[in-house]
């Protein structure tokens, strides 16, 4: 439940922007943006011809182009809690920054939220950075920025690039799958979309059970959010999210930025995967009563493929890629996005949605993937294109494009694949032309293609409403299909300059092949189909193969029946890191090994990932925490899951939602990468007194826990100004009569036995009472109190609920207390373990980042331009020395 109530802590780190950003060799973005030159004769020849726009528009659409991009941001997590922050912003700051005036006596534009982005949760700034740190209110709206950022309350997100989730249409109880997740803001969205209703639904059945149970809840919960009938629906879990979100990424790195950006949203929903998309692999789902069936393979309702690209809609923040851009790099990268599509359209259920996104503007990267994921996955009968325009009404765009021209390496533009043939028998194939194919051209009039309506895709240019550019489109499942080769398509198939043998473009990291190996029926069937495509085509067809397109030749049924066990078994045992496959011929012969999955490290040399192993309902861990916290038998105990070979509690107990546990177990050893699942929920503490339970409630586990946690170890608090004391003092003292300076809980405190405990921050109408609700674990020992919270969270919120900045005081540290004493003390230790999480979380942070950036030679500044790196090196990896 609640991603809800004040986001305090449990946070993965962020890696903070400000502002102002700084460039490559740290100078000021701005001065190199100003100094960068804008202009591309190549880019703007092809698309002055293509787009269709007047010559006054095609001005405004240059001009906004080279112009740079406003700062956006998002408020995250349930919708009232982020509209709890929005208040702060809007009665706060807003009316601070709406006094500063300009020299010439103009008044400085603050921000303003997005006029289609739902319930004003989005908001952009055009104020120029020399104004944001000229004036004080900018500097105390600046500091709220980064602070509410670390701790997750505030996403910063190009406005163009929230627009994919808000179309797909996702409610709560769905199986959601983000293709090429990192380095994670799309996928934040979803995932609070997953968890959408969450906390009203479970605080309704906390109090429909309240009476049964003996437990009073707590009141005002989920108050502020108005929610319709498909949030509230998700109730068979006595109101928690039921959805899962698996978010993907081939690159290893960036897939664990992808980690940290959604960690702290704190959902057991969420499962995090390293594959080449074009090959995700088939997830197994164990038979349960109703559907006994020993092969059933998740399907998704809906996915995401916000696919690589060239990046050409991000120039305003990319702004190297004026001198960066060539043609080659959509050539080079549309096979690998009709690859990816075609893969989301076969793990689709029927009735599912793909969301197909770009940030470019590249028809090739758009229609032509479209109408060639159509085509090769069975036309408009199996796959049809949903109209948009009841989307977002207020969102200015165009629609997608019905015809259009390629141009080829050499900037040539072809009009149609009629003329490059043309020109082949005329002049032969030149490698400027050697990635062209039939599909990557407006389908033929009267060609099947020629029906899609591709009016329905959203183009939204730059001009029109001074962002990005970004290309979306809703495809719908209609029936199952089984997906044509890439070679009996009418032709995505390259023809070959003479010496090209067609390189399978997987830009990613995953081992190719891989789902001809995760132990799944369709992985089995992929390699016999393999087989028989190439006794069909014995010649040169054959080297238009992929793995990926051998792998894509059958539909996936719901649910199939096993043909031949044993070879299925032989190829589910083989560890995946054995088998590096070249090509098809080489991916035949893989059914060989015996052994078990052992995969210790994977073939990039790649850290080993803990195996997930739950722990029983009746493990004597589970018990002591169930006895410890009184805990409702409304909350489940056979979701407890650790990350060790050997299955025992030692350090932390995670928690996963029923689904996630039921996927994790089936799939062990299938050589499925999943790298993340599950929330921190207990900590081991090294505890002395007698009774008192070693598991501590973890942060980030607290919101899904604390409405189950029994009376006995919940302490309410009503005032602001007991919390405030709470938060700049780190060891309040209890002893004596030391406590009754604690006031209104003093005497709760100071009777409540020794440990970890639930604070419950209660929402009140009195002047010094709190808005909405917060909930933080707090810590008993025998002398003092401690609230759980790293010492940057507690400034933060202290910011945030108080506007105070005063500098934390630690009681340990003053009075000359002996410091063999200070560090035994168990309080202190606490903090320190607290704090030393939180620095281990920040260090990883930062060492991805600092590692992804030197890969991608770039800077890690903002959320598009990681986009957009990770494009360009995809470019240049699909398409060496282009021009
Ligand atoms: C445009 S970015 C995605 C941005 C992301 N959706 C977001 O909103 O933050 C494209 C991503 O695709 C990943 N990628 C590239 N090739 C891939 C492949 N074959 N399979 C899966 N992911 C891939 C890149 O590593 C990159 O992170």
């Amino acid at each position: 439940m609640g991603r809800g109530g004040n986001r305090v802590s449990h946070k993965a780190p962020v890696i903070v922007q400000t502002l102002i950003t700084i460039g490559r060799g740290g100078e000021d973005n701005r001065v190199s943006f100003e100094k960068t030159p804008k202009g591309n004769a190549k880019l703007e020849r092809y698309y002055n011809k293509i787009l269709g726009l007047g010559e006054e528009e095609q001005a405004e659409f240059w001009a906004a182009l080279k112009r740079e991009l406003p700062n956006s941001f998002r408020f995250a997590g349930s919708k009232g809690h982020a509209l709890a922050v929005q208040r702060q912003l809007v009665t706060r700051y807003i009316p601070e920054i709406s006094k500063i005036s300009h020299y010439d006596g103009t008044l400085v534009e603050p921000p303003q939220s997005v006029p289609w982005y739902p319930d004003a949760l989005a908001w952009w700034m055009t104020t120029p950075k020399n104004v944001v740190r000229k004036f004080p209110p900018f500097s105390a709206f600046q500091k709220y920025l980064v602070s509410e950022t670390s701790v997750g309350n505030i996403s910063r997100q190009e406005v163009v690039s929230m627009i994919p989730p808000l179309v797909m249409d996702l409610q709560p109880g769905m199986i959601v799958l983000d293709m090429c997740a990192a380095p994670g803001s799309k996928a934040a969205q979803l995932l609070e979309m997953v968890h959408r209703g969450e906390e009203q639904r479970v605080h309704q059945s906390l109090r429909d059970y309240a009476t049964e149970d003996g437990r009073p809840t707590s009141p005002g919960v989920g108050a502020g959010a108005d929610l319709d009938e498909a949030a509230l629906a998700d109730t068979s879990d006595y109101g928690r999210a039921t959805g899962l979100l698996i978010a993907n990424d081939s690159d290893y790195k960036r897939s664990h930025m992808l980690i940290h950006q959604l960690k702290r949203l704190s959902s057991p929903n969420l499962i995090v995967t390293n594959h080449d998309a074009t090959l995700y692999p088939s997830i197994k789902l164990p038979p349960t009563p109703n559907n006994p069936a020993t092969n059933r393979y998740l399907k998704f309702d809906r996915i995401l493929a916000d696919v690589p690209c060239s990046g050409d809609g991000t120039t305003r923040k990319n702004v190297n890629l004026w001198k960066d851009w060539t043609p080659g790099s959509a050539l080079g990268l549309y096979i690998t996005q009709v690859r990816i599509l075609v893969r989301a359209l076969q793990m689709l259920k029927v009735g599912g949605r793909v969301v197909y996104s770009t940030c470019s503007m590249n028809p090739v990267e758009n229609e032509a993937v479209i109408a060639s994921a159509i085509e090769r996955c069975g036309g408009l009968g199996k796959v049809e294109l949903l109209p948009t325009s009841d989307k977002l009404p207020l969102l200015k765009r165009k629609p997608g494009l019905k015809i259009w021209a390629v141009m080829d390496k050499a900037a040539r533009i072809w009009e149609t694949f009629a003329d490059v043939q043309k020109d082949d028998e005329e002049n032969g194939r030149d490698a400027a032309k050697e990635k062209l194919v039939q599909n990557m051209f407006a389908p033929l009039p009267g060609s099947p293609g020629s029906e899609i309506p591709f009016e329905r895709c959203m183009r939204v240019y730059a001009h029109q409403q001074d962002t990005g550019g970004f290309f979306i489109t809703i495809l719908e499942k209609k029936s199952e299909f089984r997906a044509k080769p890439e070679v009996e398509s009418t032709s995505d198939a390259p023809k070959s300059a003479g010496t090209a043998t067609p390189k399978f473009e997987n830009s990613g990291s995953s081992v190719a092949g891989v789902p001809m190996l995760d132990g799944s029926l369709n992985g089995l069937k992929r390699g016999a189909d393999a087989v028989e495509d190439r006794e069909e085509q014995p010649s040169s067809p054959k080297k238009f193969k992929s793995e990926s397109e051998s792998a894509e030749v059958k539909p996936e049924q719901e649910s199939v029946e096993v043909k031949s066990e044993p070879e299925f078994t032989d190829i589910a045992a083989k560890p995946v890191t054995e088998i590096t496959p070249k090509s098809v011929d080489d991916a035949q012969p893989l059914v060989r090994s015996q052994h078990p999955p052992v995969q210790q490290r994977n073939r990039a040399g790649q850290q080993f990932e803990e195996p997930f192993k739950y722990i029983a309902h009746d493990h004597l861990e589970v018990k002591s925490v169930e006895t410890f916290y009184r805990l409702s038998p409304r909350f489940p105990r056979d979701r407890f899951m650790v990350r060790n070979a050997q299955g025992e509690p030692a350090k932390t107990i995670y928690y996963t939602s029923a689904l996630i546990r039921d996927i994790l177990t089936e799939n062990e050893g299938k050589g499925i990468k999943f790298i993340h699942g599950g929330v921190k929920m207990f900590m081991k503490q090294d505890v002395q007194g007698e009774g008192v339970c070693k598991w501590r409630i973890q942060s980030e586990g607290m919101p899904i826990l604390e409405g189950y946690v029994g009376e006995e170890r919940v302490v309410r608090l009503h005032k602001k100004e007991t919390l405030k004391k709470l938060l700049i003092e780190m060891f309040p003292k209890l002893s004596g009569d030391a406590w009754k300076n604690l006031d209104e809980i003093g005497e709760r405190v100071n009777g409540i036995g020794m440990g970890c405990c639930v604070l419950r921050v209660e929402p009140s109408a009195d002047d010094d009472g709190f808005q909405e609700r917060i909930v933080m674990p707090l810590w008993r020992s025998l002398h003092s109190l401690n609230l759980m919270l790293a010492k940057e969270d507690r400034t933060a919120m202290l910011l945030r609920v108080y506007n105070d900045t005063t500098p934390l005081v630690n009681s340990h540290n003053i009075g000359g207390k002996n410091k063999q004493e200070v560090r035994e003390d168990e309080a202190f230790k606490l903090q320190r373990d607290v704090d030393v999480e939180e620095d281990a979380i920040m260090e990883e942070a930062v060492t991805d980042t600092v590692a992804n950036s030197n890969t991608l030679g770039g800077t890690i500044t903002t959320e598009a331009a990681t986009e957009l790196d990770s494009s360009q090196a995809q470019a240049s990896e699909a398409e060496p020395a282009a021009e």
